[in-house]
């Protein structure tokens, strides 16, 4: 792994407030994440090469997402794709440290279609510091189905980091729930723009109660509001 790399890796890690043994389980699967083939679901190469892959959300990713849920105080979170439970890890450190500061509950609902990463994800969070797995209900099966039901609620962060076809599918079947101000984080916006097409519509129609930004992150990063539905 390059210089770069490994600096972006340690300064992602130092915005984090989490124990040693959660700090270095992260910095090993961010180093095996990093170092893995390129894989996005918008190649012609079928799912499946993707199930020894991590295809995690980078670090500085994560930490901007770690740092958000912290400066919103989110407690109900939504993670469409959650493979070995990288960022996952990080979604619910922030919503255990959210609610134990509002003496409050929280869960991140986590989903992932394939069980042996789903099984991956559990030994991850097992092995994590922090006393993790407690956080996080993960849903295997397909999200369409698994996150039709049971949903808190108000929910307060959404993170789409899922195959680009089933992005506008999990944001609509969350979209009832979402609070006014809700935010939403959709990973490879611009790499991944052909795959997107639906989603960006969608959140471009003003009569669906959306306003977003997207940051310069590696593949470009959507930050949206759910600002709830507008007549104009
Ligand atoms: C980009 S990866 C998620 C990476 C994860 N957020 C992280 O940072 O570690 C997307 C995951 O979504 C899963 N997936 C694909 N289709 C799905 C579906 N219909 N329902 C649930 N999960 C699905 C894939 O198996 C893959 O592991």
């Amino acid at each position: 792994m390059d210089e770069s790399k490994i600096l972006g890796l340690e300064q992602a890690l130092a915005s984090i407030q989490a124990t040693p043994t959660t700090i270095e389980l992260l910095r090993n699967l961010h180093t095996q994440a990093l170092t893995e083939g390129v894989y996005f679901s918008t190649d012609p190469q079928p799912a499946s090469t993707a199930l020894d892959k991590f295809v995690a959300l980078e670090p500085d990713k994560c930490a901007l997402v770690y740092l958000l849920l912290r400066a919103t105080g989110a407690r109900h979170v939504v993670e469409a794709g959650t493979s070995f439970g990288v960022s996952t890890i990080y979604l619910s450190l922030a919503v255990k440290q959210n609610a134990t500061s509002q003496n409050g509950t929280g869960q991140v609902i986590a989903t992932e279609n394939e069980p042996t990463k789903a099984n991956r994800a559990r030994q991850h969070w097992a092995s994590a510091g922090d006393d993790l797995g407690k956080w996080i209900d993960l849903r295997e099966g397909d999200l369409r189905e698994t996150l039709k039901t049971n949903l808190p609620e108000q929910i307060d962060f959404l993170l789409l980091d899922i195959w680009t076809p089933l992005a506008l599918p999990a944001l609509r079947l969350v979209q009832p729930y979402l609070k006014i101000g809700a935010l939403i984080v959709a990973d490879n916006i611009i790499s991944a723009i052909e795959g997107y097409g639906d989603l960006n519509a969608y959140l471009e129609d003003p009569k669906n109660g959306f306003k977003s930004t997207v940051v310069p992150y590696s593949g470009g990063l959507r930050v949206i509001v759910y600002v709830g539905y507008t007549s104009s």
